[in-house]
């Protein structure tokens, strides 16, 4: 097996460069092909110039069982409009014509599955992904995927949750390439009240500091501003923002302007 060098992935170096830096990595998940597939690109590179340093772009599919409202709505909506695997890998081809920033690909097993993991693995190295999430591949079967994510040089990201055991973190860290992928509360992705967030999380980020510590710690689930990006991600390398995006994005599209609606919480969400 001819494997590549990882080292120099986009997500390594991102991490290797913040090192050092009191500030913290913002990455947003944003599903592809929404509000409107013509979009996404321009989306993703506005999200670069606003502050962003790594993006999350998350494959629609019809029974997405860890999202909430918010993300299952963006993914019919993209689905509607008929997006592709196909049409994901042209999306980040033309990113890579004008930017470098981070990819990962986000979604289920299920597409993968019907695309092939031999050629998704493929397709996604060539486009110019540079990571995997891939959040309902049991950790005792992510030898399906992980061989052929390797050669490809892409890392796999796992996630940990405030009901993963300690020794199952431990695991998880040393299984996971890129970050760890801590979730911080139970159940579905969307925005919570700050108050419950707050409340639960201290107890599984003490848990996180302990039991990861070969990898990078990103924090997502219920961030919605700034305060709670600060808050949450106190411990942390960085942390995620999804569902809080996308319902800015139902509020303002098709508003003229809407993209710099966009931006602008954006901007807000990675410097107050
Ligand atoms: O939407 P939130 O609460 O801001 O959390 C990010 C999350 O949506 C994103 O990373 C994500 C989208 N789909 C997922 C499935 C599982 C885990 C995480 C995700």
């Amino acid at each position: 097996m001819v494997k590549k060098n990882t080292q120099q992935n986009r997500i390594n170096r991102l991490f290797k460069q913040h090192a050092d830096s009191p500030e913290k990595i913002m990455s947003l998940f944003l599903t592809a092909g929404y509000p409107d597939p013509e979009s996404t690109v321009d989306l993703i590179l506005g999200f670069e110039e606003h502050g962003t340093d790594l993006v999350e772009l998350g494959m629609p599919f019809s029974d997405p069982l860890a999202d909430g409202p918010t993300i299952q709505y963006s993914s019919n909506v993209a689905i509607e409009q008929g997006i592709t695997m196909s049409k994901i890998f042209t999306m980040v081809r033309q990113v890579r014509e004008r930017s470098d920033i981070p990819i990962i690909l986000m979604g289920y097993i299920n597409p993968v599955l019907r695309f092939g993991i031999d050629a998704f693995c493929e397709e996604a190295a060539a486009a110019g992904v540079d990571g995997l999430i891939i959040p309902d591949i049991p950790l005792e079967e992510s030898g399906i995927m992980a061989d052929k994510a390797a050669e490809q040089g892409l890392p796999l990201v796992y996630l940990v949750a405030p009901n993963t055991p300690d020794e199952r973190m431990r695991k998880i860290d040393a299984l996971s390439e890129g970050f760890v992928y801590c979730v911080s509360v139970t159940g579905v992705t969307g925005a919570r009240e700050g108050e419950e967030v707050a409340q639960s999380v201290q107890r599984f980020i003490d848990r996180v500091k302990q039991n990861v510590t070969r990898n990078p710690k990103m924090v997502g689930f219920g961030i919605k501003s700034h305060e709670d990006a600060r808050r949450i991600a106190a411990d942390m390398d960085g942390f995620i923002v999804g569902s809080a995006l996308i319902d800015t994005i139902r509020e303002s599209y098709p508003r003229e302007g809407w993209k710099d609606e966009v931006f602008a919480f954006v901007h807000s969400l990675k410097y107050g």
